[in-house]
């Protein structure tokens, strides 16, 4: 049974810090890479919680510790559990699976296997941090099995759980052996949150067809509308709450002076060109580096763009380099930089900086006010906070933003130069149009995409969330309906 505990406990599988290890062997924790930690740190500091979640490097013992007021969990891995349920199950299974199988998802039994156990893990250790009745927020596709497990554990508990990704749709999804125990294990939570509808609505059918449970009809909509599950006496609720940032601290940082000035000095050390595009991604096979690369070259080729005129920058962050689909992606892409940079620059002048390492976030605010093209192409991404992040750095009203139709982010930003990252010359007229977008055009399109920003952040994100998830069962729709009763094809 529960100690005193916390009553408000994060769970995902990484810390908001990484244990890393120098050359010379000394250790120190580094902020974790990616949106999810972006989003969720603000929120677990002014609420005093715990986070439960693993130190980023194999092997390590490390005890709980207070880090600034919030209580860290370590959660340890062995290299083997790093490469089975990590590299493997995560991110070589569930991570192609859920964006599209843009490549092939490996289904290894071995994987699974490790991927149970370290769920159970994490359902232990969240057991024995939380206090009685506390709210628990499960994150992400590496722990789809912790709500069943904790609830078995810990029946006096609320539980949250949110997909940082996309939940794909059932004809993708059924190719997953062990489906069933998937939606079974989501389906311990009291809340189940998507970024967007259409993930939320995938879910509700696969909970009908493969856990057999009556669910609520009609659509799932932004913030409202929940869906229904009913789980025994149990309802679970499926909804819709696109993640953001903290956007009013990136518009203040945005008008600072030493920002201000080191972005133009950056300017100044690329010669001044008429136009910047940038790019800030991890190194992933989604986030469609190769597709810019390549639209980039076939507009220099076809001298639409001139490279006198146009820089690119591609700051890359290693991520996942042991999975072999990262591995075979770096090569392509740093061939694809070479080969354009070998066609068309000169001595004194590169067309693309390519910078395969992270930038700290304040150094990342002065390249977002230096870029005047900023290029967001996934093939697909559950949200994208890069996105949002350019634009609540441009208090300036300048820049201009190409993004991917296939971003969770597309749904907001609906005044970018929206592309299909799979027609390239969708991506190149985009670019072309962002390249050359005038002023006031400009101004305007900025003007609205920032109000939209800086109106929905991550507070308001976390807020509806966490609310949704504390209120009482007031909303429940009074009709729930059951795979039976509507039919399948019905549904498809
Ligand atoms: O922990 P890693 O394997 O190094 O990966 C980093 C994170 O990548 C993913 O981020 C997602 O979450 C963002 C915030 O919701 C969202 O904007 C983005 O579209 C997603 O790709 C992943 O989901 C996280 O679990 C990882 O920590
Ligand atoms: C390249 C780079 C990124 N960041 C920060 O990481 C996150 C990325 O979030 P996003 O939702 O766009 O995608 P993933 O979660 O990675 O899939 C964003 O907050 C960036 O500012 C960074 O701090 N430094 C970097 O070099």
């Amino acid at each position: 049974m529960a100690a005193a505990g916390s009553d408000f406990v994060v769970v995902a599988n990484r810390l908001p810090v990484d244990l890393d290890t120098a050359p010379d062997g000394t250790q120190r924790w580094k902020k974790s890479p990616g949106g999810l930690v972006t989003a969720l740190e603000p929120i677990l500091r002014s609420n005093h919680g715990a986070w439960v979640g693993w130190p980023g490097i194999p092997d390590v013992d490390v005890d709980p510790f207070d880090e600034d007021g919030l209580e860290l969990v370590p959660v340890g891995l062995s290299a083997r559990e790093v490469a089975d349920y990590y590299e493997g199950f995560s991110n070589a299974t569930l991570w192609p699976l859920y964006h599209d199988v843009i490549v092939r998802p490996v289904y290894d039994r071995t994987w699974w296997e490790a991927y149970v156990e370290v769920n159970r893990r994490f359902a232990e250790a969240t057991s024995k941090t939380a206090a009685q009745n506390a709210t628990v927020w499960v994150q992400d596709y590496q722990l789809q099995l912790v709500p069943k497990m904790l609830r078995m554990l810990r029946p006096d508990l609320t539980i949250g759980f949110f997909l940082h990704i996309p939940f794909p749709p059932v004809e993708l999804f059924m190719q997953m052996p062990w489906r069933t125990e998937i939606v079974e294990g989501l389906l311990g939570a009291d809340l189940i949150g998507f970024h967007l509808p259409g993930g939320a609505q995938n879910f509700l059918y696969l909970a009908r067809r493969l856990a057999g449970q009556p669910t609520s009809r009609g659509s799932v909509g932004v913030r409202t509308k929940l869906g229904v599950v009913q789980v025994g006496f149990r309802d679970v609720r499926v909804g819709a709450f696109p993640i953001s940032i903290d956007s009013g601290d990136l518009d203040e940082k945005s008008r600072r002076k030493n920002v201000r000035d080191r972005a133009q000095q950056m300017r100044g050390e690329l010669g001044n060109p008429k136009t910047i595009m940038l790019g800030v991604d991890r190194l992933d096979y989604t986030k469609g580096i190769d597709v810019r690369l390549n639209a980039f070259l076939e507009l220099l080729t076809e001298g639409r763009v001139d490279p006198e005129d146009v820089v690119m920058i591609q700051i890359a962050t290693p991520s996942r380099e042991r999975v072999e689909s990262y591995k075979h992606m770096r090569g392509e892409i740093e061939s694809m930089v070479g080969r354009i940079n070998g066609e068309f620059s000169r001595v004194g002048h590169s067309v693309v900086h390519y910078m395969h390492r992270g930038v700290p976030r304040d150094e990342l605010t002065a390249y977002y006010l230096a870029a005047d093209v900023m290029l967001v192409t996934p093939l697909r991404d559950g949200m994208n906070l890069v996105a949002k992040e350019y634009v609540a750095s441009r208090s300036d009203l300048g820049g201009s933003l190409v993004l991917s139709e296939f971003t969770g982010a597309a749904a907001e930003l609906r005044q970018a130069y929206q592309c299909n990252p799979h027609d390239l010359n969708s991506v190149k007229d985009a670019m072309v149009s962002a390249i050359e977008q005038d002023r006031e055009t400009g101004r305007r399109y900025m003007r609205a995409m920032r109000r939209q920003v800086l109106a929905h952040d991550v507070d308001r994100w976390a807020r509806s969330f966490l609310s949704a998830l504390n209120r009482t069962g007031d909303d429940v729709p009074s009709h729930l309906v059951s795979n039976r009763e509507i039919g399948d094809a019905e549904e498809e």
